[in-house]
C-alpha cells in the first residue's frame, strides 16, 4: 500500500518515488509547465504580504533566514518555532495551485499553505520535521517550488546511513507522506552561490481550527 496504490496510469507515472524507509517521498518534476511556473512565481512574489518573522533562541531574537506567509481557510492558525501564524485569505493563484494538486490526490484536501521566500542562496531552512500536532499522524504535505533551483536534503532520524539530496526545480511538486515526518528530517541548506530567489509553497491540512 502506498499513496497511489489505487491509482495506476498517468498520474502515478508522472511521479518519481524516492524513498520508503518508514515514509514516502514522491516528486513530479513537471507538475507546472515552465511558463506557468514563471507566471506564478512573479504573481506570488508581488501579491503576497511577505513577513519577516523572528525566533527566540537562548534569550536572543533572530530574524528567520527567509520571508514567510500563511494562507488558510478562516480560523486555521499555525504555530511553529514559537511563531503564531494568523491566516491571510486565499489568493486566486494559491487556490488554483491547491486545486491542481487535489486533482492528483482525490482523497486529500488541504486547508492551508505555508509560503517561504528564499531571497537568495543565503536564505535557508534548518533540519526539522513537519510534525506539529495540528497536522495529525502521518500527514501528507504537498510542496511546490518556483524560481531558483535549490537543494532539499533528507536524513533518517536514527540510521545515519540513510540520507537523500534532491534538487527542487521550478514547477516541481514534492509529496511527503506516510511516516516520513516521524522517521526523517529535512532541510533547505544555504547555497551561497545562488543569486536568484526561490518560492516554496507547502500545502497542509490542519486538523481542528484553533483560535489563539
Ligand atoms: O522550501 C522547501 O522546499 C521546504 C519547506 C519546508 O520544509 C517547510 O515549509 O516546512
Ligand atoms: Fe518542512
Amino acid at each position: 500500500m502506498d499513496l497511489f496504490s489505487q491509482q495506476e496510469g498517468p498520474i502515478r507515472s508522472g511521479f518519481q518515488k524516492h524513498i520508503l524507509a518508514g515514509g514516502e517521498l514522491w516528486v513530479m518534476p513537471n507538475f507546472l509547465s515552465a511558463e506557468k511556473a514563471a507566471a506564478y512565481y512573479r504573481q506570488i512574489k508581488e501579491t503576497i504580504n511577505w513577513r519577516q518573522e523572528k525566533i527566540k533562541m537562548y534569550g536572543k531574537t533572530h530574524p528567520l533566514p527567509r520571508l514567510t506567509a500563511w494562507h488558510a481557510d478562516a480560523g486555521y492558525h499555525y504555530k511553529y518555532a514559537g511563531i503564531l501564524c494568523r491566516p491571510d485569505p486565499w489568493t486566486p493563484a494559491l487556490l488554483e495551485i491547491k486545486q491542481q494538486i487535489e486533482l492528483l490526490l482525490p482523497r486529500q484536501k488541504f486547508n492551508s499553505v505555508l509560503l517561504n521566500l528564499y531571497r537568495d542562496g543565503h536564505d535557508k531552512m534548518g533540519w526539522h520535521a513537519d510534525d506539529e500536532k495540528e497536522l495529525g499522524v502521518n500527514p501528507t504535505i504537498a510542496s511546490v517550488s518556483l524560481g531558483a533551483i535549490r537543494r532539499f536534503d533528507l536524513k533518517h532520524r536514527k540510521n545515519k546511513a540513510l540520507k537523500l539530496q534532491i534538487a527542487l526545480s521550478p514547477g516541481s511538486l514534492l509529496l511527503m507522506t506516510g511516516g516520513l515526518q516521524h522517521h526523517w528530517l529535512h532541510q533547505v541548506p544555504a547555497q551561497k552561490k545562488v543569486r536568484a530567489a526561490r518560492i516554496n509553497l507547502t500545502y497542509r491540512k490542519i486538523i481542528g481550527g484553533s483560535q489563539p
